[in-house]
């Protein structure tokens, strides 16, 4: 019989040439560059460029790239009618779900039968341009409030600043969402980017295989965490609730938000950076207790499981820094990653094989006879 591996741990799903998570040693890169020089020396759209294409831009390429990207982030009215129209306590990320769901309605590229990659490319750069647009949109609308014209001459992070503020964004926050996107860009065989690229091996479209990821990304166990982390200090108050919070969860065996992951054995290579722009900004806010706190949660569980912080435990409070609602925080995730996503259903894409794995049966050994009803 064929091993059983429960939740797929261990099991190598495809080939990618995208990132290299190594979980013993803790560290990440993507195409071959590690992201500790991705987030020093390079701009995100610099990072999406190079998941979309393999290789870095020159100054030229990467010009024409922001240009291409700057100049598609008009959403069809009938997605901002929805937006405008849809329940104003919804979550953001249902809304993000539905919204990507419906820009494939409104894309006349999408086509059934086998998926052009050419046009599969120019739509992924569709879908990175327009979900930043599509999370503002709705966070400005359910405040009664109208969207600002879209603008050409701000990158991703400061253009996705300045529609939630409805104002421009100071240097240090541009540059704090800026590396925050790039560390959230892609990362292996990870719940979402399996489930998009389970989508789009049946030879489904590209808006599907990203509605599919946005709706694992969700979860609590994934990229849902980092909203968990910031109600989680929130509920705890200040440094003297957390001893108390952290050990009730651990008899209980609850989880703690922002803390384990399946393949980093060690501190995730993310969270140093996070870590510290989180510092610095609470610091900058007056408002150290947040980190303090987070330094005491993963302090605890160093300790008590030997468990270490992942990319949601810092991200929750560098967001929170910045101002930006606990609701938007997976939204941003995931604005990240469909950098990552769009990358790796193209790859897919290239070289595609169905997934279709096995089920260890566990229902009754024997055939039974379906009773008549009045006997049930
Ligand atoms: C971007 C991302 O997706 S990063 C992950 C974001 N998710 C979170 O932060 C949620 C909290 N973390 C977790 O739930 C887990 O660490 C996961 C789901 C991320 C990975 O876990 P898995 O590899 O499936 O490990 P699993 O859940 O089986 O846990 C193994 C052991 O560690 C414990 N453990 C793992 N994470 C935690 C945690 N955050 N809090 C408390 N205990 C934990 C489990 O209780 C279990 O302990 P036991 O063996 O004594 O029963
Ligand atoms: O790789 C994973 O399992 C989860 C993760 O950290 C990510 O998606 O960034």
């Amino acid at each position: 019989m064929t091993d059983y591996a429960r939740g797929l741990e261990g099991v190598i799903a495809n080939e990618s040439a995208l990132s290299k998570v190594d979980g013993a040693i803790g560290e990440l890169s993507y195409l071959g560059y590690h992201i500790d020089q991705l987030v020093e020396k390079c701009s995100y759209e610099e990072v999406v460029y190079l998941l979309q294409n393999g290789r870095l831009p020159n100054r030229a390429e990467l010009t024409d790239f922001e240009k291409r990207i700057r100049g598609d982030r008009e959403l069809p009215q009938g997605v901002l009618d929805f937006l405008k129209s849809a329940p104003k306590n919804a979550s953001p990320m249902d809304i993000l779900r539905t919204g990507v769901s419906m820009l494939g309605l409104y894309d006349k590229r999408v086509k059934t039968g086998a998926p052009d990659i050419q046009e599969n490319a120019e739509i992924a750069l569709s879908l990175i341009a327009k979900t930043p647009v599509l999370v503002a949109a709705y966070h400005r609308f359910r405040q009664g409030l109208e969207l600002p014209a879209v603008r050409e001459d701000l990158s991703e992070a400061a253009h996705f600043l300045y529609l939630i503020n409805g104002e421009e964004a100071g240097e240090v926050a541009v540059k704090t969402l800026d590396v925050a996107l790039i560390l959230h860009a892609d990362h292996g065989m990870n719940a979402s980017t399996f489930s998009a690229r389970v989508t789009v091996a049946t030879l489904s479209d590209m808006y599907s295989a990203i509605t599919s990821a946005i709706g694992t990304l969700k979860g609590p166990l994934h990229g849902g965490a980092n909203e968990g982390v910031i109600l989680m200090l929130q509920e705890i108050g200040d440094l003297d609730g957390v001893d108390e919070y952290v050990e009730g969860k651990l008899t209980r065996k609850e989880k703690i938000m922002g803390i384990g992951h399946r393949i980093y054995k060690v501190l995730d290579p993310r969270a140093p950076h996070l870590r510290k722009l989180a510092i610095q900004l609470t610091e900058e806010l007056g408002e150290p207790k947040w980190i303090k706190m987070s330094e005491r949660i993963a302090q605890i569980m160093r300790d008590r499981k030997g468990l270490e912080a992942n990319v949601d435990f810092y991200s929750a409070t560098v967001y929170y820094s910045l101002g930006i609602p606990t609701d938007l925080f997976t939204p941003i995730f995931a604005i990240a990653r469909t950098s990552g996503w769009t990358a790796q259903v193209l790859e897919q894409l290239r070289d595609n094989r169905l997934y279709r794995p096995l089920t260890l049966y566990t229902g009754p050994k024997e055939m039974l006879p379906v009773p008549p009803i009045e006997s049930r």
